[in-house]
């Protein structure tokens, strides 16, 4: 469960009184996710209308000098026709307010479904949404550095140290192994831009077989375009636990963002190495948060050997394999 920072009914009703939105008729704190706590709202206008809204309390790893990036980002791709949610505005413009000691924003809610065993079809959806965003956010002139790239997974991992060997004997020499073969190979020349970095499952909403929203931007940062899609791979074609590869996903993915995008010989060419990153930076934040979060913490961790399954799978795997070729 995802709500770290407890919200009464009463402050939420005195926040919203700041927007034109009605007034608050019911509040839900929401179960899913693991970085923010989040509300579902809904209030009613004077004229009996009611509408939805996500109230979001940023925790962990959002830094809030990092929000305007994200707001501006949103409002850039949903000019773009982008199916992302924007952030809304109080009566004086403001989009960040602090509520209960937290920085918190109001977001449009968007309606959808997030699937958690994707189908062929669904992931050709995503994989032309990841496209459509790409090529929607080249002309955005924000930047926000990865702070998970190569050089933070290295620090994730100083930061585990020891305390991998209680996750599973023999992790951190895996880990020190892998991150020296990434040292060496990882890709320097590849297309850069604005990427998701997140776009697992649980951040798409579902209407059936298409793509209805894209939401969860708080990692979105500048870094390697086909590395986004190496994540979204990742997270979209194997079982949850990574014990089983979906190759029929894989490769209706990887078809629907090269029909958007295109996806260039040396992308490519680079992709093993991109899958193998991605599943390492999520083995290594989940290995983190698995390590240090305190055991009474009202949050489901995710299991990290998940993602030690895909980086040995994508360490063997054949490139064809994996784009499905
Ligand atoms: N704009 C939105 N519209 C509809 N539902 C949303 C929206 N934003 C978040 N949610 C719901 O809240 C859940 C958690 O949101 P998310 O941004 O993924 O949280 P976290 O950043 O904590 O991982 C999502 O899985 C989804 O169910
Ligand atoms: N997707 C990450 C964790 C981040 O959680 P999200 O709910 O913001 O997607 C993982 O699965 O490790």
């Amino acid at each position: 469960m995802a709500v770290y920072t407890q919200v009464s009914a009463e402050e939420m009703a005195a926040f919203l009184t700041r927007y034109d939105t009605g007034s608050l008729i019911s509040a839900k704190g929401i179960a899913e996710g693991v970085e923010n706590s989040n509300y579902l709202l809904e209030t009613q206008r004077e004229d009996g209308s009611r509408e939805r809204f996500i109230l979001t309390l940023y925790e962990k790893r959002v830094n809030e000098a990092d929000l305007p990036f994200f707001m501006d980002l949103l409002d850039h791709l949903g000019a773009r026709g982008c199916k992302v949610p924007r952030f809304i505005s109080d009566r004086q413009g403001a989009k960040l307010q602090q509520l209960a000691g937290r920085p918190a924003c109001l977001i449009e809610y968007l309606s959808g479904i997030s699937v958690t065993e994707p189908t062929a079809p669904q992931a050709a959806s995503t994989g032309r949404a990841l496209g459509e965003l790409h090529i929607a956010a080249r002309d955005f002139s924000g930047t926000r550095r990865n702070s998970l790239d190569l050089a933070g997974w290295h620090d994730l991992a100083t930061a585990c140290g020891k305390d991998f060997d209680g996750i599973q004997p023999g992790l951190g020499r895996r880990v020190a192994e892998e991150l020296t073969f990434l040292d060496a190979h990882w890709p320097q020349h590849l297309e850069r831009g604005v990427i998701h970095a997140d776009l697992f499952p649980d951040n798409v909403l579902m209407r059936g077989d298409e793509v209805g929203g894209l939401i969860d931007f708080y990692f979105s940062c500048t870094d390697i375009l086909a590395y986004d899609l190496a994540i979204t791979h990742g997270a979209w074609s194997f079982s949850s636990d990574g014990s089983e590869y979906r190759p029929d996903v894989a490769a209706a993915l990887v078809r629907g963002y090269a029909d958007a995008h295109g996806l260039s010989a040396a992308e490519r060419a680079a992709f093993p190495i991109l899958c193998r990153g991605a599943a390492l930076r999520f083995l290594l934040t989940r290995a983190y948060d698995w390590i240090n979060t305190p055991p009474d913490a009202m949050v489901t961790r995710k299991d990290p050997l998940a993602y030690l399954r895909r980086l040995d799978f994508c360490a063997q795997a054949a490139p064809e394999a994996l784009l499905g070729l």
